[in-house]
C-alpha cells in the first residue's frame, strides 16, 4: 500500500495525474465527473492516511489539507460529504461500538449525508423516508413511499457513495416517534452496482458544484439490521422498546458542524478571490487620475479599492470569528458529552445567524471582486465564476439561509422575553438586558462605540419584532400566526445580531492578540478591523440613527475616516493578500498568479480551447458556407 507522508501542498500538486491537460471547462459532464473521481481517488488515498494519524474526532476542526483539493479538483470534490457529514454524523451520533463496527473499514467506504428529499429539504419533521422495525427480523425496513420522499441532492449519492447516513421517519409498533439517522449501505464493494431495493442515480447539471455528483435513492422495502440506527442519542432495544433521546434536537448535531465550519471556509473562499481581483488591480493599467499623466493602476481608483478592501477585511474577520465559533461549538460538544444541553440553543442560534451571514457575504463579495475585474472577470479562466457558484450553493445548503435566520430569531425572541423578565442571559446576547439604560447613551466614533451601537440595534429591532407578535396575538392571530405576520422584521433582528457579532468579535479577537504581534502587524490588521467596522456602520447608518444617539456629523466623520483607512490600506493591499498564502496551483486563476502575467497566461490558456485546435471549424462547410453561397449577390 502506497504510504505518504503526512501531505504538504507540495508533495500533493507535485503528483502527475492530478493535473489537467485540458481545462474542466472544455470537459463534458460525464467526462468532468470522471475526471474528478481520477483525481478524488489519489487525494481520497492521502487524506485516508493523513485522518488514520489524526483519529477523526466528532469536534475536531478539520485539517485544511482539503483546501489543497481545492486546486487539484477546481471544483467540489466528490469525495467531500464523505468526510463533512458521513464520518461526523457516525462520530456525533453513534456509540462507540457501533463506531467501530461501521468504521471498521476506515476508509475502505464511502460515504454520504441523505437527508433531503424531492419534497422536503427544510421541514425536518415533514420528511416522508421511513424506517419500520421488524421485530421477527430484528431489521428496519426502509422505504420511499412517494416519489417526494425520494432523497434528492446528496452529494456523492449519484455514483461515488457505497455508504451512507440516512434519515427516516421512524416506526416502531405503529407509532412514529420522527426522524432519526441509519447508516446504510447502497453499493456493493466489489462491483459498486445499486444493491437489490434502491433506486440511484445523480440529479442532473446545476449552476456550479458540477463534480459533486449529488444525486436521487429510492427504498422499496430495503432492509438493515435494527443496529444500524444510530444510538447514541435514542435506541430502539430488540424487543422494540424505544429510548428516547434526551433532546430530540441532537439529531440535528451533523448541521451544526457543518454551519459553524462554514465560516472558516467562506474565509478562505473569500481569500481566493480578494487575492485574484487585487493582483489584477495591481497588474491592469486603465485610464489616468492626472490628465498629464500615465494610465494608473486600476487599484489606484478609490472606489476600487472601496470594492475590494473590503473583501480582505471581510476574510479575516470570518476567519477569527470561525476560530470563535469554533472554540463554542468544541466547548458547547463537550459539556454535551458531559450531558449539559444548557448552551445548544446558544451554539444553534450563533451558527444558523453567522453560517447565513458568512455565506450571503461570500457570494455577493466575490461577485463584487469579478465585477472589478472587467471582462476577463468572465472568463472562466479567471476562476472567480466557479468561486461565485460554489460558494453561492453554501446559501442554501445546510440550512438554507431565510429559515436559519428565523431559527436565530426564535432565539433572540425568547432571549428578550427573559431579558424583560429581568433573567440573566448568556453573553451573546446579554446587551439585550442593558437596552434601556444604554439606549440614549452618548455616541462614540469609535471601533466600540460602533459596535455597542450595532447592539442597540439588535435591542431596538428585536423590542420591534415582539411588540409586533404581541400586536398581532392581540388582534385574534395565533402565536404562529403572528410570527408569520412578523417574519419580514425577525429576518432583520437576526441579519442585525449577526452583523453586530461578526464586528464584535472581529475587533476585540484582533485588539487581544496586537499586543503579541509586530506593531506594523498590528497596525494593519487593526486598520482592516476598523475598516470592516465602519464599511458596515455606514452601510447601516439607518438603523443607527433610529436606535441610536449617532448625529450627520458623526456619520460625516466616520465617512472621512473610511476614506482614510482605504489609503492607509493601499500600500499593503498586495501584500495583504499575498499572505493569505494561496498558491498559483490552488487559485487556479489566469488574473490572480503571483508573477502577475496576466495577459501571457491568459493567451496561453485561451489557445488551450479545443475550438483553436483548428483555423477553421467543420461547421463552416457543414452549414454556414452553404448559406453564405446562396445569398451571396
Ligand atoms: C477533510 C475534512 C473536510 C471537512 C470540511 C467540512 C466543510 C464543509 C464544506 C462544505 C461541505 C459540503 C457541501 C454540501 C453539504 C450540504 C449538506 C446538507 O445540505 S445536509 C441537509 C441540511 N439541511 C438542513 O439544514 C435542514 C434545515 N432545517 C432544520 O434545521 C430544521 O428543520 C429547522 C430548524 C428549520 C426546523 O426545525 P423543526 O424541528 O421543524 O422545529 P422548530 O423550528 O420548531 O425547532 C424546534 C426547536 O429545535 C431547535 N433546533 C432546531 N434545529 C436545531 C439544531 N440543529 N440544533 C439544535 N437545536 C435545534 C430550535 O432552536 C427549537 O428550539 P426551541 O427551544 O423550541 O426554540
Ligand atoms: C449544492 C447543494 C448541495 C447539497 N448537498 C446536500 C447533501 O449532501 N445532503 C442533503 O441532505 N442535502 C443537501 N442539499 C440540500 C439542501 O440541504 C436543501 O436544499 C436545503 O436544506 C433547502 O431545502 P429545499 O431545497 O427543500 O428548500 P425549501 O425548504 O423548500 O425552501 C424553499 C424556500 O422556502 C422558504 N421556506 C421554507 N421553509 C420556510 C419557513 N419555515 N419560513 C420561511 N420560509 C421558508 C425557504 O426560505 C426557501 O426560500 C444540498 C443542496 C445544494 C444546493
Amino acid at each position: 500500500m502506497k504510504c505518504y507522508p503526512v501531505p504538504r501542498e507540495n508533495l500533493v500538486l507535485s503528483i502527475d495525474n492530478l493535473k489537467d491537460d485540458i481545462p474542466e471547462e472544455y470537459l463534458s459532464h460525464k467526462e468532468c465527473y470522471e475526471n474528478v473521481i481520477r483525481k478524488g481517488s489519489v487525494l481520497y488515498d492521502i487524506f485516508s492516511e493523513l485522518s488514520k494519524d489524526r483519529k477523526h474526532k466528532a469536534h475536531q476542526a478539520p485539517s485544511n489539507a482539503y483546501r489543497i483539493s481545492d486546486g487539484i479538483m477546481q471544483n467540489v470534490n466528490p469525495f467531500l460529504l464523505h468526510f463533512a457529514l458521513f464520518v461526523p454524523a457516525i462520530t456525533n451520533q453513534a456509540t462507540p461500538e457501533q463506531q467501530a463496527e461501521f468504521l471498521k473499514h476506515g476508509f475502505g467506504i464511502i460515504g454520504t449525508y441523505a437527508q433531503t428529499e424531492l419534497g422536503h429539504g427544510t421541514f425536518l419533521r415533514g420528511l416522508e423516508t421511513t424506517a419500520t422495525l421488524d421485530l421477527e427480523t430484528d431489521e428496519f425496513v426502509l422505504n420511499s413511499p412517494t416519489l417526494t420522499s425520494y432523497k434528492w441532492w446528496p452529494g456523492g449519492l449519484g455514483h461515488t457513495a457505497n455508504h451512507c447516513v440516512v434519515m427516516a421517519q421512524l416506526y416502531v409498533k405503529g407509532k412514529c416517534h420522527g426522524p432519526h439517522l441509519f447508516f446504510v449501505q447502497i453499493r456493493d464493494i466489489e462491483t459498486h452496482e445499486p444493491l437489490p431495493g434502491l433506486k440511484l442515480g445523480e440529479i442532473g447539471a446545476k449552476m456550479g458544484f458540477n463534480t459533486a455528483d449529488n444525486g436521487f435513492l429510492g427504498f422499496h422495502n430495503f432492509r438493515i439490521p435494527r443496529n444500524n440506527m444510530l444510538m447514541k442519542n435514542s435506541q430502539v432495544l430488540k424487543d422494540g422498546t424505544y429510548v428516547e433521546s434526551k433532546n430530540e434536537k441532537l439529531t440535528y448535531g451533523s448541521m451544526v458542524f457543518v454551519r459553524v465550519y462554514l465560516l472558516s471556509d467562506m474565509a478562505y473562499m473569500l481569500a481566493r478571490a480578494a487575492t485574484i481581483s487585487v493582483r489584477y488591480s495591481a497588474v491592469r493599467h486603465q485610464s489616468h487620475i492626472k490628465p498629464d499623466e500615465p494610465e494608473v493602476q486600476i487599484l489606484d481608483f478609490v472606489i476600487q479599492q472601496h470594492k475590494l478592501f473590503i473583501s480582505i477585511a471581510t476574510s479575516h474577520a470570518f476567519k477569527i470569528c470561525g476560530l470563535w465559533l469554533w472554540q463554542t461549538y468544541s466547548k458547547v460538544m463537550e459539556d454535551i458529552g458531559k450531558g449539559s444541553m444548557d448552551r445548544l440553543p446558544e451554539l444553534h442560534a450563533l451558527s444558523c445567524c453567522l453560517k447565513t451571514t458568512s455565506t450571503r457575504d461570500a457570494g455577493w463579495l466575490i461577485e463584487q471582486c469579478r465585477l472589478a475585474c472587467g471582462g476577463h472577470g468572465y472568463l472562466m479562466s479567471s476562476n472567480l465564476p466557479s468561486l461565485y457558484t460554489t460558494a453561492t450553493a453554501a446559501i442554501t445548503y445546510e440550512g438554507e439561509s431565510t429559515v436559519l435566520l428565523l431559527q436565530t430569531a426564535r432565539y433572540l425572541i425568547k432571549s428578550w422575553k427573559r431579558a424583560m423578565e429581568g433573567e440573566s442571559l448568556p453573553a451573546t446576547v446579554s446587551f439585550l438586558s442593558e437596552y434601556f439604560n444604554k439606549r440614549y447613551n452618548k455616541w462614540e466614533n469609535t471601533p466600540k462605540g460602533i459596535v455597542d451601537g450595532l447592539k442597540l440595534v439588535v435591542a431596538g429591532v428585536t423590542k420591534m419584532c415582539a411588540e409586533s407578535i404581541q400586536k398581532h396575538v392581540s388582534r385574534g392571530q395565533q402565536y404562529e400566526e403572528a410570527w408569520n405576520s412578523s417574519s419580514v422584521q425577525l429576518i432583520k433582528a437576526s441579519e442585525a445580531y449577526s452583523r453586530a457579532l461578526l464586528c464584535e468579535v472581529f475587533w476585540f479577537e484582533v485588539d487581544k492578540v496586537s499586543s503579541t504581534l509586530s506593531n506594523n502587524l498590528a497596525v494593519v490588521l487593526k486598520q482592516l478591523a476598523e475598516l470592516y467596522i465602519t464599511y458596515w456602520a455606514l452601510e447601516k447608518r439607518g438603523d443607527l440613527l433610529v436606535y441610536t444617539t449617532i448625529s450627520k456629523d458623526d456619520l460625516d466623520k466616520l465617512q472621512e475616516r473610511y476614506e482614510e483607512l482605504l489609503a492607509l490600506i493601499r500600500p499593503n493591499a498586495v501584500g495583504l493578500v499575498d499572505s493569505f498564502d494561496i498558491r498559483d496551483e490552488i487559485l487556479c486563476s489566469t488574473l490572480g498568479a503571483y508573477d502577475g502575467r496576466v495577459y501571457e497566461r491568459m493567451m496561453e490558456h485561451a489557445l488551450k480551447s479545443p475550438l483553436n485546435a483548428e483555423t477553421v471549424n467543420q461547421s463552416f462547410h457543414k452549414y454556414m458556407k452553404p448559406v453564405i453561397l446562396k445569398h451571396k449577390i
